[in-house]
């Protein structure tokens, strides 16, 4: 799914009047019942008690009125106010006049902010994807009123305040919802960790709009959801053998952590992969073979560590990491890696895949290698911190990205940086955020699985390196989710 800019939407709602012969009233009616739809399933009409509407000036504001019409039709009991302003949009003055009578409508000033209980259930309405400026004056007055009282809130759209794809400077006020129900595709904002707190649960609603214009509209931003991976992992045919999978060699573990060895290869195998032999040091030679009998083990003739590259020429993808601690024998080892994977050689035929995770970023970051070593068809998926230690600290999250997206532009590589949405860039720029994956699954070895699943995925030629990443990332969260899903046993 595309993630579209504000300026985008505004662009998509006129495509959509006029593809489909629909009048500006008509659309925003579309997007009031698809939120009165979501309000309905979320409180019934005692469970939400009076319902207070904020509405501003514009067509946010306009989705309010007309929602507020919709649930007092449903038996909700409704109450408005509005936010002065010198003009309204035109369907807002629509909707103004086709509020019923019996709703209670207030116009808002300083010196009588509206009565807002812990327990009211608000529906924001202020400001949406028009928002021109950091709110002032007595809109500010009224979001920091409303944030104080703790109320039940839902947003429409976007919490009022908030930019939908830009960075915006901490003191800026903005509602903070409980609940953000937006309309066709979701905006950048909701994916970053530094909005959470605004944004809440969100919910984006169909309500329509013009597919044709989404598929022409050009964005760097995508949502991975089930129908972005649908059908892209090859099936497994009948006269297949170990060798159509390819044959994987994870490099990991080190004296205390041959767990992550262990934890990756299992990942690896569960994704599929036809052979994979691990190369661990001596120390866990032992664990390794007894806890993942599948796998092959080379052990290394260090004890405690990683210190020597094996011969390559068996794999068809090499995933490096896990475990691997921060000797510097283990960088010499990575160092050679890079260099036998990047170099022309003459006997392979595509440049050697590679996954890079965990201690291996540690140890690029921790010496600066040059960071175009991890180049050319590899992928590296750091967390924030590993990130920040291979290119430079970041301001925000809008500045993160922008790092990321430079680093795999410039380094010709696919990046993951993991996180609640986790996002992998791409060599041409592109950023997908990933759907899927729970909190339950912030803990430690959960990365060292990722790069076992990506590992099998790489290996299997028949994947193109994006699609591998992408689905490999997509099928890890999921894994978590329907984990979630299951009820807890107890032992
Ligand atoms: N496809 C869809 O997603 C649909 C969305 N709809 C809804 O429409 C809004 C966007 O509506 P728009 O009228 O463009 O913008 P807003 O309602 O967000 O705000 C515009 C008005 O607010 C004033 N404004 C802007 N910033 C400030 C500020 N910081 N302080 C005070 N006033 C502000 C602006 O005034 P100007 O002086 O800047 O001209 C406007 O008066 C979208 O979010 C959805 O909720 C449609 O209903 C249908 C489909
Ligand atoms: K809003």
């Amino acid at each position: 799914m595309k993630i579209l800019t504000a300026a985008q939407t505004r662009q998509l709602d006129q495509a959509t009047m006029q593809e489909q012969h629909l009048t500006s009233v008509e659309l925003m009616e579309r997007a009031a019942e698809a939120l009165v739809e979501w309000f309905c399933q979320w409180l019934d009409q005692e469970q939400a008690g009076e319902v207070l509407v904020l509405c501003g000036p514009g067509n946010n504001g306009g989705d309010g009125l007309a929602a507020a019409r919709l649930l007092h039709q449903s038996g909700y009991q409704m109450r408005v106010a509005l936010l002065p302003a010198a003009t309204q949009a035109a369907d807002w003055q629509h909707n103004r006049l086709h509020l019923p009578e019996a709703i209670a409508v207030a116009e808002i000033n300083e010196g009588q902010l509206p009565e807002i209980q812990p327990n009211t259930v608000v529906i924001d309405a202020l400001f949406g994807t028009g928002l021109a400026r950091p709110l002032g004056g007595l809109a500010a007055a009224l979001v920091r009123h409303l944030n104080a009282a703790r109320a039940r809130v839902v947003s429409v759209d976007i919490p009022s305040g908030l930019y939908a794809e830009a960075s915006q400077p901490r003191e800026n006020v903005a509602v903070r919802a409980r609940h953000t129900v937006s309309f066709g595709t979701p905006k950048l904002a909701f994916l970053l960790p530094q909005n959470a707190e605004l944004v809440g649960e969100w919910h984006v609603k169909d309500i329509g709009l013009s597919e044709p214009f989404i598929a022409c509209s050009t964005s760097p931003w995508h949502y991975t959801d089930a129908a972005a991976v649908a059908g892209t992992l090859p099936a497994r045919p009948r006269f297949s053998h170990k060798g159509t999978f390819g044959h994987a060699l994870l490099l990991a573990g080190s004296r205390g952590k041959i767990g992550a060895a262990v934890l990756a290869a299992n990942a690896c195998l569960r994704g599929g992969v036809g052979l994979l032999t691990a190369r661990v040091p001596g120390c866990g030679y032992d664990i390794f073979q007894t806890s993942v009998p599948e796998a092959m083990c080379l052990a290394d003739p260090a004890a405690d560590y990683l210190s020597e590259l094996p011969e390559l020429k068996p794999y068809q993808a090499v995933g490096i990491g896990p475990g691997l601690g921060q000797e510097d024998a283990s960088l010499a080892v990575l160092r050679q890696l890079l260099e036998a994977a990047t170099a022309p050689a003459a006997a392979q035929q595509r440049p050697l895949p590679l996954v890079i995770d965990a201690d291996a970023l540690n140890l690029l970051g921790r010496h600066r290698e040059p960071a175009g070593a991890t180049a050319r068809k590899h992928g590296a998926h750091p967390h924030p911190k590993e990130f920040e230690r291979l290119t430079e600290p970041a301001r925000d999250d809008y500045h993160r990205l922008e790092l990321l997206r430079a680093f795999a532009q410039r380094y010709r590589c696919l990046v993951l940086l993991k996180g609640a949405y986790s996002c992998l860039a791409t060599p041409a720029g592109e950023l997908h955020f990933n759907s899927t994956g729970n909190p339950g699954m912030a803990t430690g070895g959960s990365g060292d699985v990722l790069t076992g699943l990506l590992l099998a995925l790489r290996a299997d030629a028949r994947l193109r390196p994006f699609e591998a990443a992408r689905l490999g990332v997509y099928a890890h969260g999921r894994a978590g989710d329907l984990a979630a899903e299951k009820p807890a046993t107890r032992v």
